[in-house]
């Protein structure tokens, strides 16, 4: 048995039989088998940020459920748990958040000059109307009261927490054959207003998913030529800070 056994009971806030269950839910955690390792890595190296690959047929509930379920199983500051996850099915509500993307895109594009602001234009930057369902994550910022373990000395790590959700939600659609697309090009204001959103709830991500056939083998952004992938290498320091101004 476990040894703070001893403890139990020692005081009001620490109930006599806590300690003996926590050590029941100790389970094996070793490595995975290898084709479950190799699994992993798959969804990981080809989730795709999609924009336009989506097909038109519904996702079905269950396997809605699932992508939900695995976000929900992110980890969060203090367990906070900060997300909510607004499913937006209706063509309507997605055309008014389209007409919100494409205000911003506008201003968006205008901050970049020249050649680089012709190449923007050139992009295609969310799948808002073209992908069957979107989902709305977002972060509670009050939830679990005004003090939240963890969060004590970083207010930002309630949003920290939503993207895990977000990431989960991204590499099990992968596993799917379910395509993501983030779509941030917005002012949250306007999709708060559309979708009812309270003040204190921050928006974290509108993604637009639908099955995908097609996905391309390296972040669009890189295929399309706006931006390569780093080097790995120049981003691994160590033990301090080092020099990386040529990024
Ligand atoms: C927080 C955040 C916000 C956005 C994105 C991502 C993230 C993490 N990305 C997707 C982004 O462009 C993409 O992830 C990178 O280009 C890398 O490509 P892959 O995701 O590897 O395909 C994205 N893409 C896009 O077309 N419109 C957008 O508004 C956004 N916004």
């Amino acid at each position: 048995m476990p040894v703070f056994e001893n403890l139990a009971g020692t005081s009001p806030s620490s109930p006599a039989k806590a300690p003996a269950q926590t050590a029941d839910h100790l389970v094996a955690a070793g490595a995975f088998a290898e084709e479950e390792r190799n699994a992993v890595y798959r969804a990981i190296e080809t989730r795709r940020d999609v924009r336009d690959q989506f097909r038109p047929d519904p996702l079905p509930d269950d396997l809605v459920r699932r992508l939900l379920e695995a976000a929900h199983s992110a980890p969060s500051v203090g367990f906070m748990q900060p997300w909510n996850f607004i499913l937006v099915r209706q063509s309507q509500t997605r055309e008014r958040v389209w007409q919100a993307f494409h205000q911003a895109n506008e201003e968006a594009c205008a901050m970049f000059e020249g050649d680089r602001r012709a190449q923007y234009q050139r992009l295609k930057l969310e799948g808002i109307r073209k992908a069957p369902l979107s989902i709305c994550i977002t972060c509670d910022t009050k939830r679990g009261g005004p003090v939240v373990l963890g969060r004590t000395h970083n207010p930002d790590t309630d949003v920290y927490s939503t993207v895990c959700a977000v990431q989960n939600l991204w590499l099990a659609a992968r596993a799917e054959g379910v395509g993501v697309g983030w779509v941030s090009i917005f002012h949250e204001d306007a999709i708060k207003s559309i979708l009812g959103i309270p003040e204190h709830v921050k928006i974290v991500a509108w993604l637009c998913i639908g099955y995908v056939d097609e996905l391309y083998d390296m972040p669009e952004l890189a295929v399309k030529g706006w931006r390569d992938r780093l080097p790995l290498d120049k981003l691994v320091f160590e033990e301090g800070w080092q020099d990386c101004d040529d990024m």
